[in-house]
């Protein structure tokens, strides 16, 4: 375990000399520092010495760093090494594979091997879709990155990738008791990616994009999306853009402005700020102007991402120029997609009065919450940690779950929109205030609505292949 500290919380290993020091000097040093005791285990102890692990919790990680700071200065006690919890929780990784029925005896294993299980395979052979009645395809989603774009992080490659497609498989299995595989892919070719996906595509009912880079994600979805006839759904695209489009129409409530005046301002025209800005024209706004690191997009510039190009046409219909500080002028509305600390108070001070200001970006968001809790109308985070988490994570697992119960050939249009309908609903009239607009991801209601809502939009665009017991009223398809 490498020695730093990562989290908010940590285990300290000490050894004391009982002779030199007290404990009770110990945690004195600790809570003078800023830190909280949460457990003491005692690891070993002899006639003059201790070894002992400490588990501190603090509000910020600079206090957490005071901490074994003062204690390595502290005489007779020796600071053997520090912990995260974070890394403690990924050691070995954070999912498991298990058989849902044991193997006991020789019949059990000519059962579930060979030589009964040829039988099950000729069945499929015979009938391909019997692959859903008889494999793990009909509850299973590939979760497929290539680390091209993980987080906020950047490009860093699909090792580092895999404790966040770990996590996602965690939250579709935990939220909506999807089984879900994560896969890092050690190519960022867009053909190799393509052709890897369809061949891995047997085994699942829907493939979920996760943490690829623009431009290269639109081509790998829209091409896979027309090669395959099951779902494939990038998440920083489509789950982003419908869980922001729910937490939208909860927060021009609260702040009392309609969707078609606002001045809405997007920030990172990337894979999340292109698919939300595409939900938000559909959904009726006017003004929207986005904005990357070469300031506002405008249809007089051309530029070298295609994308961008085709956004330009579409948006910033009084073609603004300049840096976001000058855009953001009036704003209602600020969507951060981009990265870590690019909005600043000032720029919120600029905006017009109320305004919500939505800072997605992961790990860190635009600006910190706390800079601007004064003066914003409502504010969100992509984080846990906030009040209003704006992430994909409302949207995936619900989203896959009705795709897989009614076998959809894809997630279309549709589907996304009755998926946010379903999200903000959650939060009821007499509920919903500035710090309350978006339902928390352990609300069970999010998977529910989001799950009859999206299957009864599958059904009614024809894509559902198969009809789930309660929405049948006479006979499945
Ligand atoms: N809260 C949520 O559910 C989600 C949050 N995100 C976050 O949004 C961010 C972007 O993600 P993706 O769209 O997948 O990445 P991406 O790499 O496709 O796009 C990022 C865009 O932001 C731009 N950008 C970066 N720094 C900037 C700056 N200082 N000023 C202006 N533009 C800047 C980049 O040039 C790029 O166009 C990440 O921080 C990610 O964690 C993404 C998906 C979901
Ligand atoms: C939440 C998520 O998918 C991201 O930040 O990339
Ligand atoms: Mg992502």
């Amino acid at each position: 375990m490498k020695d730093t500290i990562g989290g908010k919380s940590i285990i300290l290993r000490v050894e004391l000399q009982t002779e030199a020091v007290h404990f009770g000097q110990l945690i004195t040093v600790i809570t003078e520092n800023g830190g909280d005791v949460i457990a003491i285990d005692v690891i070993q102890t002899g006639p003059n010495w201790t070894v002992r692990d400490i588990t501190v919790t603090a509000s910020e990680q600079i206090q957490l760093e005071a901490v074994t700071g003062a204690i390595k200065l502290l005489q007779g006690v020796k600071l053997v090494h520090v912990s995260d919890r974070t890394f403690l929780l990924h050691l070995g990784g954070k999912i498991e594979m298990k058989p849902k029925v044991p193997i006991q005896n020789r019949d059990d294993l000519s059962r579930v091997y060979t030589p009964d299980v040829a039988r099950v395979c000729m069945a499929i052979h015979e009938k391909q879709e019997n692959a859903y009645k008889l494999t793990i395809k009909r509850n299973t989603v590939a979760v497929v990155s290539d680390g091209s774009a993980v987080l906020g992080l950047g490009n860093i490659g699909p090792y580092a990738a895999m404790p966040v497609m770990e996590g996602k498989a965690m939250l579709f299995k935990q939220l909506a008791d999807v089984d879900a595989f994560p896969i890092c892919l050690d190519t960022q070719n867009t053909e190799e990616i393509i052709t890897t996906i369809k061949n891995l595509a047997p085994a699942f009912g829907g493939i979920n994009l996760e943490d690829i880079s623009s431009p290269r994600c639109f081509e790998i979805e829209e091409r896979l999306r027309e090669e395959l006839d099951i779902p494939v759904f990038h998440d920083d695209q489509h789950g982003t853009a419908v869980v922001l489009y729910a937490g939208l129409i909860n927060a021009l409530k609260v702040v009392g402005k309609s969707i078609h005046e606002a001045k809405v301002v997007v920030c990172g025209i990337g894979a999340a700020g292109i698919a939300c800005s595409n939900i938000l024209l559909a959904a009726g706004v006017k003004e929207l102007i986005g904005v990357d690191r070469e300031g506002a997009l405008v249809s007089s510039t051309s530029y070298n991402n295609p994308m961008w190009n085709w956004y330009a046409e579409r948006t910033n219909p009084n073609r603004l120029t300049g840096s976001l500080h000058e855009i953001i002028e009036g704003a209602d509305v600020f969507i951060g997609l981009s990265s870590g600390g690019v909005l600043k108070r000032g720029d919120v001070e600029r905006m017009a009065p109320r305004p919500i200001v939505f800072v997605m970006a992961n790990p860190t968001p635009e600006i910190h919450p706390d800079e601007i809790e004064d003066i914003a109308g409502v504010i969100a985070t992509g984080r846990s940690d906030f009040p209003n988490q704006i992430n994909n994570v409302l949207c995936f697992p619900g989203i896959f779950r009705a795709a897989l119960d009614c076998q959809a050939t894809t997630i279309n249009e549709e589907m996304k929109l009755a998926a946010s309908a379903a999200i903000a609903s959650v939060v009821a009239p007499q509920e919903l205030n500035k710090l309350y607009i978006i339902p928390s991801v352990f609300n069970q209601e999010v998977v529910r609505r989001i799950r009859t809502g999206v299957i009864e939009a599958a059904i009614r665009t024809g894509v559902a292949r198969r009809m789930p017991r309660e929405f049948r009223s006479g006979g499945s398809i």
